[in-house]
């Protein structure tokens, strides 16, 4: 499979040779102490010199900055009789998980401490398949309609002509996309500069279903991860020292935290609302701007994360991952929530972009359980024997799959996705939707500004000073357009005063 063999490491050229010294090439001489001209027969140094110039695969055009960890999910609270998946099943139960916590914007090679929300993903090697949590570290998000994603993410980027991160276009988005508001005072609370990747939590966002064993039964549940650890963060001031005396203060505390034995855990809580209550609920239940007041719908513990093992290879295990919310082990099902039916698609057409169209045979995605999928077979870098001489048809009248299904272990009705009342809809028609801003989006802000920030001495003067240290940068119009936004959620004379403050 090609791995890297430590126990003889004699060195051979990657196809197998022995030879004597990696730091040689070939050169022509007549003797004379001036040597000059290579070799076109060199195959080390034509080997060594062509593999370099293709060490380098696309980076995520999101979330392409990380630090990862491998560890084990462990069930606290048996929650078999909301879902048949199996890893949620049985105090004890105990998978293999590998996770990748990561800033959004920028570029690989940024800094860790800068300003962002923090992706949170993980991967459950569980005996049904893989389950991936496709998360992030804060419960809502700036857009509920997937087409805006793309621009999202371009205002948060660098100007197509400047090509440096520009104010004016952060602040045009979110002003005139304001449905935005509640994740962006997060992102400019002091949440917005954890002081680790430790102290961050995982929120789904979405709601996802979780489905009653042998049935149609189901409930929408929210998933959080929260940090054993706390949630600690930094001040803008630190933050932005360290971006630059450290850059990768989160990655090294990460990596050093595990190889001392430190191991951060997460506690993975879910709230659980039963169809009739979406329907009646006051909020959207497929709208990720909002939250399910912890007062209507408390946590309910379910198991722990650990993380426990660093990468043995940064590139291997952590950049090679491949995380989709469509990654889904029987018992856990998706919501119709716009957002997460687009990432279902995006994710899988990413990962076969960024790593070729066989990504889940790598070592760090394959599954653990067992893999029989012979209808997705050949392509770029197949190395798992691409299923021999089996059929490659489906209905074929003689197929190993047949006999797989039948053999007790795996059903044909495990693979059947359940569908539940929900996905049962009356006859609609097609017709251009975009979700329209209305008072309602701001309850929640307000709410986060009065409850949360004002829980927190300081909290509110934090958020005010980070929001006009940033929007200082832009331009008159948008930073009014944005001034007259903040008033939908704050007193005009705290924000009057603190803008002045910054001389704006
Ligand atoms: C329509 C909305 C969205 C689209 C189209 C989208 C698309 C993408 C794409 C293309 C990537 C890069 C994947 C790769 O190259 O492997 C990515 C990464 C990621 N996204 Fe999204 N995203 C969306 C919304 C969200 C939301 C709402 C969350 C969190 C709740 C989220 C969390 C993440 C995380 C954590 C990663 C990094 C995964 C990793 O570590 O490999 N995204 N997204």
């Amino acid at each position: 499979m090609g791995s890297v063999d430590t126990e003889t490491p004699l060195y051979t050229l990657a196809e197998g040779c022995p030879y004597a010294d990696p730091a040689t090439a070939q050169q022509f001489s007549d003797g004379s102490p001036i040597k000059g001209l290579m070799l076109l027969q060199d195959t080390q140094l034509i080997e060594t010199l062509a593999h370099f110039s293709r060490e380098r695969i696309p980076e995520r055009v999101v979330h392409a900055r990380a630090v990862g960890a491998w560890g084990e999910f462990e069930v606290t609270h048996d929650i078999s009789h909301l879902t048949s998946a199996k890893f949620l099943s049985g105090i004890g139960t105990k998978s293999k998980t590998l996770s990748r916590i990561s800033t959004v914007g920028p570029e690989r090679g940024s800094a860790d401490t800068i300003r962002d929300v923090r992706g949170w993903a993980l991967k459950i090697f569980t005996e049904q398949g893989n389950q991936d949590f496709v998360f992030n570290d804060i419960p809502v998000f700036f857009v509920r309609d997937p087409i805006k994603f793309p621009s999202l993410n371009r205002s948060h980027k660098r100007h197509p002509a400047t090509n440096v991160t520009d104010a004016t276009i952060f602040w045009d988005f979110h002003s005139q996309n304001q449905e935005g508001i509640h994740a962006l005072m997060f992102l400019f609370s002091d949440r917005g500069t954890p002081r680790s990747v430790r102290h961050v939590n995982g929120y789904s966002g979405h709601a996802y279903k979780l489905v009653a064993p042998g049935g149609t039964g189901f409930h929408y549940v929210k998933f959080h991860f929260i940090s054993d650890q706390g949630t600690d963060t930094m001040t803008a001031d630190e933050a932005t020292r360290l971006a630059g005396a450290d850059p990768d203060y989160h990655t090294a505390d990460l990596y050093n935290s595990i190889a001392a034995g430190r191991f951060p855990s997460w506690t993975l809580k879910v709230q659980v609302m039963t169809p009739q209550q979406a329907e009646a609920y006051r909020w959207n239940v497929f709208d990720m701007t909002k939250v399910w007041p912890h007062a209507d719908f408390p946590l309910q513990p379910v198991g722990k994360l650990t993380l426990n093992k660093n990468p043995d290879n940064y590139f291997a295990d952590i950049e090679q991952a491949a995380f989709s919310p469509s990654t889904m082990v029987p018992g856990i099902a998706p919501s119709a929530d716009p957002m997460l039916q687009a990432r279902m698609f995006a994710y899988p057409d990413a990962a076969r972009y960024r790593l070729g169209a066989n990504y889940q045979q790598l070592p760090n995605n394959r599954p653990a359980a067992p893999v029989y999928s012979p209808y997705e077979r050949d392509g770029r870098a197949s190395i798992n024997g691409n299923y021999g001489g089996d059929a490659s048809y489906v209905r074929a009248t003689a197929t190993r799959a047949v006999a797989f299904a039948s053999s007790g272990s795996k059903t044909a009705s495990a693979f059947t996705p359940g569908i539940t009342a929900h996905d049962v809809w009356a006859l609609g028609s097609v017709a251009e939707y975009t979700s329209d801003v209305v008072e309602d989006d701001f309850v929640q802000a307000r709410a986060f500004w009065r409850d949360v920030l004002g829980s927190q001495p300081g909290q509110q003067e934090h958020f005010v000073s980070n929001v006009a240290g940033h929007i200082g940068l832009a331009n008159r119009g948008v930073w009014e357009t944005t001034f007259g936004m903040c008033l939908s959620f704050s007193p005009p004379f705290f924000i009057l005063r603190s803008l002045s403050a910054w001389s704006l």
